[in-house]
């Protein structure tokens, strides 16, 4: 019989899961108080380094402080830019911001850029760390749920353009990643439940019994029970895996992050990247569509794409083109949007669609007439 006993210590209760890229490895840490523990974590792998803190004026106020503090006390240095918090932040003006203090702070290519915050922070810093002085090291600090199973792990860096999502970026991994998850602790429940979407989305492409496991355990996952912390380290090592395996989107492999991605990104653009529709909202939407779509082209049982828009509906998110506020742009204006999606390649649409739960596959080649015809029984749901 084997014995549990509860972690005596924060350092005892972290999970680490490594991202073994060859030349760039790094570690993942998962657990509580790693946001008080962060000086002496960058300092022990990065002696002698500088920080400089990338977080926006949400999250500013509830974390900024105390990992000020800890970076203080292990003697890097810290100075913090801020940025207004949300999806629009993610532009050019304010990416020339971050790059302008990153310099006004004289800040070295040795140096650390820290990225605080949700995906818009992870991404945005991201960035400017991969073209200031040519490519400084960057750490990612998530503290949204959807930045810690997803955005801060795999070195997808980017900003968005009013023609489409993430459309002028890198790929610059990430030194070091510190999901603190106590961090959560504050985050709003419209923001969980859009990070749950990312969650999910690991079980729909290729892991039917988490998928399975979410089903029944969503409730305590959203509450923020231990299960919330096992469905972190699930979703990294998930992400992990990909990356490794296809770090560049060049096998086809990594692709099949993007489910859910080329409905929901059009999705965003034409709702404006504001408040109306979230990221993974979009992402629920999208995934709910790309079943549904798969089901429509005979490829996956109907009864799939049902349970996969019940869950997601159970864990309180939006599954259909009605369940956006407001008008939903027209079939044209959405197809011309997924027409800008980074996978379209010689001018043909992809997407990922499905033969059943965990059974994802990358879709070249699907003719606009198909996804017009499939548009316009969602305008009916
Ligand atoms: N690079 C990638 O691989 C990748 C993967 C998935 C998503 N993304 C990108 O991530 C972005 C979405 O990320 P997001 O959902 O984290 O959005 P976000 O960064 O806007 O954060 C959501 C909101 O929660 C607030 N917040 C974050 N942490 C908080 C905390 N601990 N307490 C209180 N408030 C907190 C933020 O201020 C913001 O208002 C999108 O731009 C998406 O394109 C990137
Ligand atoms: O890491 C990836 O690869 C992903 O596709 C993860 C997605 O959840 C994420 O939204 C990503 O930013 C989308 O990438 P894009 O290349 O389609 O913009
Ligand atoms: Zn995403």
């Amino acid at each position: 019989m084997t014995t549990l006993s509860a972690p005596r210590s924060d350092a005892e209760a972290t999970t680490t899961v490594v991202v073994p890229l060859a030349g760039k490895a790094y570690d993942i840490l998962i657990g509580p108080g790693l946001i008080a523990r962060a000086g002496a974590e960058i300092a022990a792998r990065f002696p002698g380094a500088r920080a400089s803190i990338v977080t926006d004026d949400t999250v500013a106020g509830h974390l900024a402080g105390a990992l000020n503090a800890s970076l203080e006390a292990a003697g890097l240095e810290p100075q913090t830019i801020v940025v207004p918090a949300g999806e629009k932040t993610k532009s050019f003006a304010v990416l020339e911001t971050v790059v302008d203090g990153l310099i006004a702070q004289r800040r070295e290519r040795g140096d650390l850029v820290v990225a605080l915050g949700g995906g818009v922070i992870g991404d945005l810093a991201g960035f400017a760390a991969s073209i200031t002085r040519r490519g400084m090291r960057f750490v990612q600090i998530p503290t949204s749920l959807l930045a810690q199973v997803d955005s801060s792990v795999g070195g997808k860096t980017g900003i968005n353009t009013p023609r489409g999502k993430n459309l002028v970026g890198t790929f610059h991994q990430p030194s070091l990643v510190l999901a603190d998850t106590d961090a959560l602790a504050s985050l709003s429940p419209r923001h969980l439940r859009a990070g749950y979407a990312e969650v999910a989305k690991y079980g729909l492409i290729d892991d039917a019994p988490f998928f399975a496991w979410l089903e029944r355990n969503h409730g305590e996952v959203l509450a923020r029970g231990p299960a919330l912390t096992h469905a972190v380290a699930t979703s990294c090592r998930a992400k992990a895996r990909v990356v490794v395996a296809d770090e560049f989107e060049t096998t086809g492999a990594r692709a099949l992050l993007n489910l859910g991605h080329t409905f929901g990104h059009a999705l965003e653009a034409s709702t404006g990247y504001g408040e109306r529709l979230i990221h993974g909202e979009g992402v629920a939407i999208g995934m709910a569509q790309a079943f549904r779509f798969s089901a429509s082209l005979g490829l996956c049982a109907p009864a799939d794409a049902e349970r996969v828009a019940a869950h997601l509906a159970a864990a309180g998110l939006p599954t259909r083109l009605a369940d956006i506020p407001g008008d939903v742009a027209d079939d044209e204006t959405l197809i011309a949007l997924m027409g800008q999606d980074k996978k379209v390649k010689r001018g043909r649409l992809t997407f990922i669609l499905a033969r059943g739960i965990g059974e994802a596959y990358v879709a070249n080649d699907v003719p606009p007439d198909a996804v017009r015809a499939f548009l316009a029984t969602e305008r009916t749901l």
